[in-house]
Order: C-alpha cells, then sequence, then structure tokens
C-alpha cells in the first residue's frame, strides 16, 4: 500500500460535485509552493476559500501522466479571521453550529469566538443562543476539539484520521480519560492495542501502529492483544469456544512469535481472568463474558425444565386443528419451558396464537416478543396483542444493559419468544436472566432456518441438549397465495431440487444462465426483471443474494435497485442518502434505539442547525445526526440472505448463482426462500441449486451449552 501523505492548502476551484453522494473534486493551491494540485474525496460542504490539510495518497489520473492526491480524509484547518471562521462554521465543522448560530456567535464574538468556545464556553449565550442548544454547540465544540488532537496521533501512527471520532467516542466516557484527549492519547502511546476494539481499526492496523512507535513483536502485551483478537474473530464466526489447537496456530499465524510465548500469556491472561478456560481434551477457551453468559444461561435453562399446571388451550373459533397441532399443544401444555418448532406454512403462528390467547382467558400475564421488530410486528398482528422486540421487553439502555434483569424481572405469567433462531448467545441470555422463576416460557422457531448472526446456537443447543420438550409440526397447511412458497422451501432443505416454472404464479423461476449470469449486463437485465415483478405485485420486492461482490451481488443489485426505484430526482440529500431511500441499521445503537436488521425509509433530511438524515422504522421514528452513527445504516434494496433473517416481506426476488458457489448451501437458499410471504422470483441456475441441495449447510459451532443444561 502506499504511504499515506499530507497535503495542505488553499482550494482554489471546484471541479466536479457528486450529486447523491459527498464525493467531490478541487483544486488546491499548496501551501508554501507555488504550485496546485487536483484532490478527490469525500467532503461534503466542499468550498473555495477553505483551507484544508487532507490525508491519503498519490494516484494516477485516469488516462493522463499527471497524479492527483486521492484524499481519506480532509479537514479544514481552523480559521483565524472573523470572516473565515464564519465561512468554516457554516460549513459544518463543528456539529451543532448551523448558519444561523455561526452568525448570531460571530457577530457576537468575532475572532476571539475560538476562544470563548475553548475558555468560557458558557458565555455563548451572550449570542441569543438558547440553553438546549448552548448545550449541543459545547458537546459539538469538546469533539471537534477532541478529535483533532487525536487526529494528530492517528496519523503519526499511520492509521486514516478518519477514524479519530470512532476512537474518541470508544474512548470517552472510560473513567481513566475523564474526557480529556490528551490523556487518551498517552495512553494509547503505552497501548496501542487498545485500538483494537475501535470499530474499523482492528488487529492488523493497531499492529502497524505499535510498529510505528517502536514496540516489539514479542510484547506481552502485543501478544495479549493478538489472543484476544484471534477468540473475537471466532466468536464473529459464530464460536463461544476455542479449542487449544485452533487458537495456538491462529495465534503464531497472526503473531509470528514462538509457541511457548503464546501458551505463556494465554497462561498468565487465564490466571488474571481475563480469558476463560475450559479443560477437556482439548483444553478450550473464551472470552470471560461469553463464558458467564453460557454458565448462566444453562443453570437458568435447567431450573426452568421441570413440568408446570396443565393449561386447557383452545383453537381459535372454527379454526380444525390437525391431530399433529393438538399433540404439540398437549407437549407444550404442562411444561414451564418448551419449543415449539416447525418450518414455513405450519402453524406455528396459529398455535403460539392458540396459547397467547387462551393465557390470557385464564387471567394470565403474557409478554409475545421477537429478536427483530419485523417479526414483532408479525406476531402483533397475528394474535391481536402486543408483542415487542426483545431489546424493548428488556427496556435495554446505553451500551447495551437491561433494565430488565434477574433483580426487576419481566412482569408476566408467560413469556412466547418467535424467532429463536436468530437469538445468539449474549440475547439469550439478557432475556432468559430476566424471566421470573415462576413464569413459563414458549419458544417458537424453524431450526433449519440458518443460526443467529451473533455466536452461540443458542436454539439447537436447546434441541439437542435432552432437557427441553420439543413439540414438532411436520406438515404445511397453508394454502393462501404463495402456497407454493413453503413446499419449495421444504425440498429444498431436504436436498431435494425443486420443479422450476417460469410462468409458475407465485414462485416463477428466471434461468440465470440465459442472462449472462457473470456478465455486467446481468445486474441491469435482474433489476428490470424485479422492477417488472414489483409492479405486477403492488408493491416493491426486497431483493436478496447469498454474496456482496460480482455483477449479482448485494453491492451492484443494491445501487442498480435503488436508482431503479429511487432515481435521483433533485430531491434532498446527505451523503449516501436520498429522501425516500429504503435503509437497513447494521449494527446496535443502544443510544438511538435502533438494532441490526431494522429496516426503514428515509423520510427527512433536515438541514440547519441540527442536521439529520430521519429515518422511519415503521414502530418509530430515529434522527441520525452523527456521521459516526450514519455509518451503520445501508440501503437495503438488496439485501444478504443472512442480514434478510427474521424479517419477511411480501414479494422477495432472489439470486443464487454459481458465481456465490462458495455460500450456495440448502440453509442459505431455505432461509431466503421463507422470507417470502406471497411471491418468490428465483433468480438462479439449475445447476447453482443442485450445488446447494447437496450441502446441508449446518456447521457445528463450538459451544458448550447443551453440555451444561444436559450435564
Ligand atoms: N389445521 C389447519 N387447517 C387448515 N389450515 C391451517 C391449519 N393450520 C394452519 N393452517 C393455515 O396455514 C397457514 C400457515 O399457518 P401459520 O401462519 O400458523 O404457519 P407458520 O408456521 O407460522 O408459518 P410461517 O413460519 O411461514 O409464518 C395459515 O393460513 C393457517 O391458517
Amino acid at each position: 500500500m502506499p504511504e499515506m501523505q499530507t497535503l495542505i492548502g488553499q482550494v482554489t476551484r471546484l471541479i466536479f460535485s457528486g450529486k447523491a453522494d459527498s464525493f467531490r473534486i478541487f483544486e488546491v493551491q499548496i501551501k508554501g509552493a507555488n504550485k496546485r494540485e487536483i484532490v478527490t474525496g469525500e467532503w461534503q460542504r466542499a468550498r473555495v476559500g477553505a483551507n484544508i490539510e487532507a490525508a491519503g495518497t498519490w494516484e494516477k489520473r485516469k488516462g493522463k501522466d499527471e497524479i492527483q492526491f486521492k484524499a481519506r480524509s480532509i479537514l479544514e484547518i481552523v480559521p483565524t479571521s472573523a470572516d473565515s471562521i464564519l465561512s468554516w462554521l457554516e460549513g459544518g465543522a463543528v456539529k451543532g453550529i448551523g448558519k444561523v448560530s455561526a452568525k448570531k456567535l460571530v457577530a457576537c464574538f468575532g475572532a476571539g469566538l475560538l476562544e470563548i468556545l475553548d475558555q468560557h464556553p458558557e458565555r455563548i449565550v451572550e449570542a441569543g443562543i438558547g440553553k438546549k442548544q448552548r448545550e449541543k454547540i459545547i458537546e459539538g465544540w469538546k469533539i471537534a476539539s477532541a478529535t483533532r488532537i487525536i487526529m494528530q496521533f492517528l496519523r503519526e501512527v499511520g492509521i486514516g484520521p478518519e477514524r479519530s471520532n470512532a476512537v474518541w467516542r470508544q474512548f470517552k466516557d472510560h473513567p481513566a480519560i475523564a474526557g480529556q484527549p490528551a490523556v487518551l492519547v498517552a495512553r494509547l502511546r503505552n497501548n496501542p492495542y487498545r485500538l483494537i476494539r475501535v470499530r474499523g481499526i482492528g488487529f492488523s492496523l493497531a499492529d502497524q501502529a505499535a510498529g510505528k512507535l517502536g514496540i516489539r513483536a514479542d510484547a506481552d502485551y502485543r501478544v495479549d492483544a493478538g489472543i484476544e483478537h484471534t477468540l473475537q474473530t471466532r466468536t464473529e464466526d459464530g464460536h463461544v469456544w476455542t479449542p487449544e489447537p485452533t487458537l495456538l496456530g491462529l495465534c503464531k499465524e497472526l503473531l509470528g512469535v514462538s509457541q511457548e510465548k503464546i501458551v505463556a500469556r494465554i497462561q498468565v491472561m487465564q490466571e488474571a481472568q481475563q480469558i476463560a478456560t475450559e479443560l477437556g481434551a482439548p483444553n478450550r477457551f473464551a472470552s470471560v463474558r461469553l463464558s458467564r453468559m453460557e454458565i448462566s444461561l444453562a443453570a437458568k435453562i435447567r431450573s426452568l425444565s421441570g413440568p408446570a399446571p396443565k393449561k386447557t388451550m383452545r383453537f381459535p373459533a372454527g379454526f380444525v386443528p390437525d391431530p399433529t397441532q393438538i399433540e404439540a399443544l398437549n407437549q407444550i401444555s404442562d411444561r414451564k419451558l418448551a419449543i415449539l418448532a416447525g418450518g414455513p406454512g405450519m402453524g406455528k403462528t396459529t398455535l403460539l396464537k392458540t396459547c397467547a390467547q387462551s393465557a390470557v382467558a385464564s387471567g394470565m400475564r403474557v409478554a409475545l416478543c421477537a429478536p427483530t421488530g419485523r417479526a414483532a410486528k408479525r406476531m402483533n398482528e397475528a394474535t391481536g396483542m402486543e408483542a415487542k422486540t426483545i431489546h424493548r421487553l428488556l427496556e435495554m439502555k446505553r451500551g447495551g444493559l437491561a433494565e430488565r434483569n434477574r433483580d426487576n424481572p419481566i412482569e408476566a405469567d408467560w413469556i412466547i419468544v418467535d424467532e429463536v433462531s436468530m437469538l445468539d448467545m449474549e440475547l439469550a441470555w439478557k432475556l432468559f436472566d430476566a424471566i421470573p422463576a415462576r413464569a413459563r416460557v414458549l419458544l417458537v422457531g424453524d431450526p433449519d432456518q440458518l443460526p443467529s448472526v451473533g455466536p452461540g446456537q443458542v436454539l439447537a443447543d436447546l434441541i439437542a441438549c435432552g432437557k427441553v420438550t420439543v413439540a414438532r409440526l411436520s406438515k404445511i397447511f397453508r394454502q393462501q397465495a404463495g402456497s407454493g412458497i413453503p413446499v419449495m422451501a421444504t425440498q429444498v432443505i431436504q436436498g431435494v431440487v425443486p420443479n422450476l416454472d417460469p410462468d409458475s404464479s407465485d414462485c416463477p423461476f428466471v434461468d440465470a444462465e440465459c442472462i449472462g449470469e457473470e456478465s455486467e449486463e446481468a445486474t441491469a437485465v435482474v433489476v428490470r426483471r424485479i422492477v417488472q415483478e414489483s409492479e405486477k405485485l403492488g408493491s416493491r420486492m426486497q431483493a436478496l443474494a447469498p454474496m456482496r461482490n460480482g455483477p449479482l451481488g448485494t453491492l451492484k443489485l443494491n445501487q442498480a435497485l435503488r436508482e431503479a426505484f429511487n432515481p435521483d430526482a433533485g430531491q434532498p440529500h446527505r451523503g449516501r442518502f436520498r429522501l425516500g431511500d429504503w435503509v437497513i441499521q447494521t449494527r446496535n445503537n443502544y443510544d438511538l434505539d435502533v438494532y441490526n436488521g431494522d429496516l426503514g425509509t428515509v423520510v427527512a433530511i433536515e438541514e440547519g442547525d441540527e442536521q439529520a438524515v430521519v429515518v422511519d422504522f415503521e414502530d418509530r421514528v430515529v434522527r441520525y445526526e452523527d456521521n459516526e452513527d450514519l455509518r451503520d445504516l445501508d440501503h437495503a434494496y438488496c439485501l444478504t440472505i443472512h442480514k434478510s433473517q427474521g424479517g419477511q416481506f411480501p414479494g422477495v426476488a432472489m439470486v443464487a448463482t454459481t458465481a456465490h458457489f462458495v455460500m450456495l448451501k440448502r440453509n442459505l437458499l431455505y432461509t431466503g426462500m421463507t422470507r417470502a410471504e406471497k411471491h418468490l422470483l428465483l433468480i438462479s441456475t439449475k445447476r447453482a441449486l443442485q450445488i446447494a441441495c447437496k450441502k446441508s449447510g449446518i456447521e457445528k459451532r463450538d459451544t458448550l451449552l447443551a453440555q451444561r443444561i444436559g450435564g
């Protein structure tokens, strides 16, 4: 990779401004040299006259001999005259100060404004700034000042300065930092591996920084950081535990130090209780947090695994249950904890509703919940009763702390949870921790769906442990529109290539071989077909694909579908987002109360003092003011199948071709197909389906939950 360089100068000309994004090309008069250079980069509020400091690399211009500067970050240098301070602030340099307040502040304090902000921020009221906004400006100024200090440090150690805001957010509330950026920089200088916790930095960049600071390859805290990072990477693959040989092998490869050194450090970390150990053949290691959760979850499940007084359940009036459904309800009726398992259209929702309504009729307090907002909404529609996301039921607050826990349990006698295949170790632990000892629990789910995104395989482990009653449904009943979908999906999960009919009314097949599945034109052809099909259906189809890359990967399709469904018609925009965009949250954000997988529509782009992208997530409206928060928002026109878990849509267009070879597995296709309620457009090839149907996709995750419950 070319070395990061710094360029300082004044913008003399704007050459190109991306309409729908913040990409800009402009000319800069280089400071102290009689020459001008072309700079490219992301800079929403680029303007002539701004003094900038850009960090990036030199690259050759396309088709020319000249070079230009590709900036990874552009920072306006803090100006000194009143006029330049005004345009600097008007450009949005400090969060909380927009055009109106910038004018008021500069009119009142002139060139002395920045000193006032630094030394006597309380005085800004003299400029006619209200109390609420004053707080925002003071906070914005603190962040801007801190970010500058951190940026200098990151540059020095070769990390893109664009991460400075994330670094500050990660550490600012740490008691040892107490809001002082200089203290943070000193600590990072001492141990740059603290940076591995910052999103977007990770081990390799922190390691590079350490190299620049002269830290030795066999320094203890480098090896410790490598061990911690390796365990973390394994949890990202879904495992809770890592066997010793795997841990040693991965650490050796990552760190390039001797095995003895790694073994010695593992021992030290273990004694200091920085990592958890499970002795056996082989020994296993995990993060202390996950290991504690597993132990506590297993104990709670064991305590709930006994019998309960038999409950009489009544099916809804007019419903004629199948004997298998009667049997399933029977199994559930006298258990404290039970699982209702079944595939699509087998009557899970009908039985869940029967349980919930019978319980309410007998005076029980019922709490319905699901891991995602969409699944909770479906529960609510099916039962006519209130259903919440698990996060909301647990009243989660900043940092993911739940108000509901063993000391303040959920106030309900029967807790019914849907879509439990999505429960990971952490969420399951938090949920069960808050379940009162006398309550009943019904877990409803489809064990053939992909496992949770987070670590653990809670549903599979609860089924495997042998201590929890599992009522299984096996017959498909759905008869209305979309009834072919459960049949097709069930064939796929059983390894049978389904009948592919281009003229099917609810599951039409598009042969991707005919459109040149790997050609660049494939994207356009597929998009046209999805648009046509959406028009027929009367609502936008949700596109799904196994992978991000390639002509039929989510990246290309997402952009192309966005242009088709929400083209640039001059509507307001900020950064990557336009008014009307269909978007997905890609990480839990407890501060904004929005969670990984939540889908919504951009309903406003607010300008002025309080800039924000406003998203309607159906059950609530969220304002994104901070760019760092906006990083977790993405367009959602085409999702990976993994991301679509727990969501259902009237129409789904699923792409799966041989270009997605490595991902083609039964449970992946099955999960994608079962996201469709009424209409499934399958864009695939016979060969791709044959490949997928050969591989079950079930990969055992390394967990000890089943053993712990069973033992
Ligand atoms: N015994 C039955 N007789 C007739 N229809 C039934 C019977 N059981 C369920 N159904 C119907 O089958 C359809 C699917 O049932 P339900 O929605 O309960 O299944 P599900 O397992 O929750 O499906 P999915 O997971 O796909 O949402 C519904 O329309 C339901 O009314």
